[in-house]
């Protein structure tokens, strides 16, 4: 039998729980090896050696390791390319493209501000670090901007890549959860027609409520 693959960090991470989305909906059998980032664990040279920048995730599988969400994710869909949803990362060149290209949106647009807003709004006050009223305002400014273009696209199609759920939609999922259920942002998301309906779609899948219990439980 195949030995699971290891993912290290707390699922309350967001960059960790991308990966447990993927895993999930890849039907992949992992192991969460438990980092406790208050410790600085992650700062420590054993951790160093498999995410030199001391950050989770790291990831493992067999005897090769890797960094970066999106990366562990993309690594996943081709490894494991038989199992589980079978069309998460494409099944052609362009289907992959059009999935590469709302995952560098995602990377490049998305994440900056709603990252930004997830610690200033879910974790600073968790961590007794004050707020930062003015970077809340500008970059409250800047996703409501990138919104409004997914809003467009998701006018024009069911998902951010087409037709169907893939990698794109589930790299959004772990700011947009803390957004949507723990700050008072959500209406960013739920006062946009098409932005509402995609996430209510994205969110209620098996996968996702699957690591949303594992937060839970943490
Ligand atoms: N681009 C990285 C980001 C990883 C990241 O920012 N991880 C955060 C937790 S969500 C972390 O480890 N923060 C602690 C630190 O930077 O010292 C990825 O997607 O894996």
């Amino acid at each position: 039998m195949a030995t699971p693959v290891k993912v290290y960090g707390p699922p309350m991470s967001t960059a960790v729980s991308r990966v447990l989305a993927c895993l999930y909906e890849k039907n992949v059998e992992f192991e969460l090896i438990s980092i406790n980032m208050s410790k600085g664990e992650h700062k420590k040279p054993e951790f160093l050696k498999l995410q030199p920048f001391g950050q989770v995730p790291a990831f493992e599988d067999e005897s090769i390791s890797i960094f970066e969400s999106r990366a562990i994710c993309r690594y996943i869909c081709d490894k494991y390319a038989d199992k589980g949803n079978k069309g998460l990362y494409g099944t052609n060149p362009l289907a992959k493209a059009s999935i590469d290209q709302w995952i560098e949106a995602e990377g490049q647009s998305f994440n900056p501000p709603s990252s930004t807003l997830v610690f200033q709004l879910a974790f600073a006050p968790r961590m007794n670090i004050k707020q930062d009223k003015v970077l809340i305002r500008q970059n409250e400014e800047k996703l409501s901007k990138v919104l409004d273009i997914y809003e467009k696209r998701l006018g024009e199609a069911r998902f951010l890549a087409g037709d169907e759920f893939s990698l794109a939609d589930l790299s959004h999922l772990p700011n947009t959860q803390y957004l949507v259920s723990g700050t008072d942002k959500g209406n960013l998301f739920t006062s946009r027609e098409n932005v509402g309906r995609w996430w209510d779609e994205i969110s209620s899948r098996d996968s996702w409520k699957k690591v949303v219990d594992l937060q839970k439980g943490a």
